[in-house]
């Protein structure tokens, strides 16, 4: 064991938010360590956002040109979009991001940091300590791998492998009908796998509206998936050169893969918390308001389990470096979008009616099928689609949530992120002038059809 090097911030993980973290650190002058067992950049910017999508546009963009008047079917050559995505996940190479961070005053220390004391912090990697004032847990999530008898006995890929893929399977089994489920499944589908894919909830994506689960549901199965919701599946055993898999209704199915979206665990083994009196839960490291697990020891990003997005990882990365910088600053995740990239679409922020009803909101509701109402989706496409949906507070007349299923919406979903956030009065969407023909023109449809 090397002497033990001195620093102001030592950030474990270089994920999104231990990025942000350390780049305003050392922007302001701080001396800053960044460990990183991995790639720097994270599982978003080399095996999770990044690459999924680069690999869904083209499904996207051809999908678009299908619909748009004229323009017919264009082909989709994967050696070419394979280079490109492998062009955007730099070739696992983070040689480049290293350099960068030295040139900008950091060090960086390859390995698995541990935490070894406190008062001051002891952090230890790759033989070497480090103490600091404070450390900065970012160390992000990993997929969580169900109880499937005989999971190891067959090919199974997490987002790991699907999103660095080199050949498209003919067959493909999904385990999860979250957002990884959902744009995997609208991916391979578009590359021509045949995709069963198996939810275990009544309904896809569980933490929006029901309604936009149906919806998306209808969407996916129109596109040739095989949807099966309130299934699990049961065991998988090797059969030939594939893979048989039983679900809990007996049935079975045979696939070259099983690919797992199933959801995540956060990376908090092997960090020593509990031999520095620190206690992780099955979400995560609990983080006060202003991103603190204890004096001195802050966290961002998934392995808080507040919730699994980039740009959330981002912002609660800007709160540690502001409340290490000694800046006042409280966490407030309203209005916080959430899109799944398939096609169209799926947007969401802000409460559903169930989580307003638990949180003794009193609430009014509108949906509005945009085609029926608006130019922009005729003028989109030949077969013109979108539903938007609108959730607003009862008694303070102020938008609570907001959801869409419709080209573009993960954009246009931002105005409603703002108002949900600022607490605009609904009056005020029911009172713009959108720009004509957009999408956006249907706020002002569904606020007025809200019944106060
Ligand atoms: C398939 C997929 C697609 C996604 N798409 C999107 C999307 O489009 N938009 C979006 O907002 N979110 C998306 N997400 C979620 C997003 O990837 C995560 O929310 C984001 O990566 C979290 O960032 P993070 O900094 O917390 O952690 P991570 O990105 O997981 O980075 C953590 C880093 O810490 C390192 N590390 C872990 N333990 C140690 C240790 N002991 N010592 C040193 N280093 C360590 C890891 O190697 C890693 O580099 C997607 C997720 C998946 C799985
Ligand atoms: N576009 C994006 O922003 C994006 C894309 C992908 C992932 N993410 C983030 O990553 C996180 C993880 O995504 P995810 O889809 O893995 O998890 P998730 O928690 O969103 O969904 C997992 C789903 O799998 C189901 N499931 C669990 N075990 C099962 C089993 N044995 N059989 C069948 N179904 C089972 C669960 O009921 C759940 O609905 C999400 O919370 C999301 O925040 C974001």
């Amino acid at each position: 064991m090397v002497n033990s090097a001195r620093f102001d911030v030592v950030v474990i993980g270089m994920g999104p938010g231990g990025e942000v973290a350390a780049s305003r650190l050392l922007a302001a002058g701080r001396r800053v360590a960044v460990v990183e067992r991995e790639l720097i950049g994270g599982e978003c910017g080399y095996w999770a956002c990044i690459p999924s999508k680069t690999l869904l546009r083209p499904v996207e963009a051809r999908s678009g040109a299908r619909g748009a008047a004229g323009l017919g079917s264009p082909g989709l050559d994967w050696a070419g979009l394979r280079g490109y995505r492998d062009q955007m996940i730099r070739h696992l190479d983070d040689t480049r991001q290293v350099d960068e961070y030295r040139e900008n005053g950091a060090t960086v220390l390859r390995g698995a940091a541990r935490l070894v004391g406190r008062d001051p912090w002891r952090v230890e990697v790759a033989g070497q300590r480090l103490t600091a004032e404070h450390v900065v847990i970012a160390t992000g999530s990993a997929a969580v791998r169900p109880p499937i008898e005989g999971l190891d006995e067959v090919e199974v890929w997490t987002n790991r492998e699907a999103t660095t893929l080199t050949e498209i399977p003919e067959r493909a089994v999904l385990v999860g009908g979250g957002a990884v489920g959902v744009e995997l499944a609208y991916f391979l589908a578009g590359m021509g796998t045949r995709v069963v894919l198996a939810q275990r909830g009544d309904r896809l994506l569980t933490r929006e509206e029901p309604r936009v689960g149906e919806l998306v549901a209808e969407r996916l199965r129109r596109d040739g998936v095989d949807v099966r919701t309130g299934t699990q599946v049961r065991r998988a055993a090797r059969a030939g050169g594939g893979t048989v898999v039983e679900f809990d209704d007996g049935t079975r199915e045979e696939t070259d893969v099983v690919i797992l979206g199933a959801g995540r665990r956060p990376r908090t083994d092997g960090l020593g918390l509990a031999d520095v009196g620190v206690e992780a839960g099955e979400r995560g490291l609990a983080v006060d308001e202003r991103c603190r697990v204890a004096d001195g020891l802050w966290a961002a990003g998934d392995v808080t389990g507040v919730a699994l997005f980039t740009h959330v990882a981002k912002y609660q990365g800007r709160l540690v470096a502001d409340g290490i910088l000694g800046r006042e600053r409280r966490a407030d995740y309203t209005g916080v979008p959430r899109v799944v990239f398939a096609e169209p679409e799926i947007a969401a922020v802000g409460l559903t009616a169930a989580q307003a009803a638990a949180a003794g909101i009193e609430t009014v509701a509108a949906e509005v099928d945009l085609p029926t109402s608006l130019a922009r989706p005729w003028t989109y496409e030949t077969e013109p689609r979108g539903t938007l949906g609108l959730l607003a507070d009862r008694d303070r007349r102020t938008l609570v949530g907001a959801w869409a299923v419709a080209p573009l919406s993960g954009e246009w979903i931002h105005t409603a992120a703002l108002a949900i956030r600022a607490g605009l009065p609904v009056d005020s969407l029911d009172d713009g002038i959108a720009q004509f023909p957009t999408y956006s023109e249907g706020y002002a449809l569904a606020a007025e059809r809200l019944e106060f």
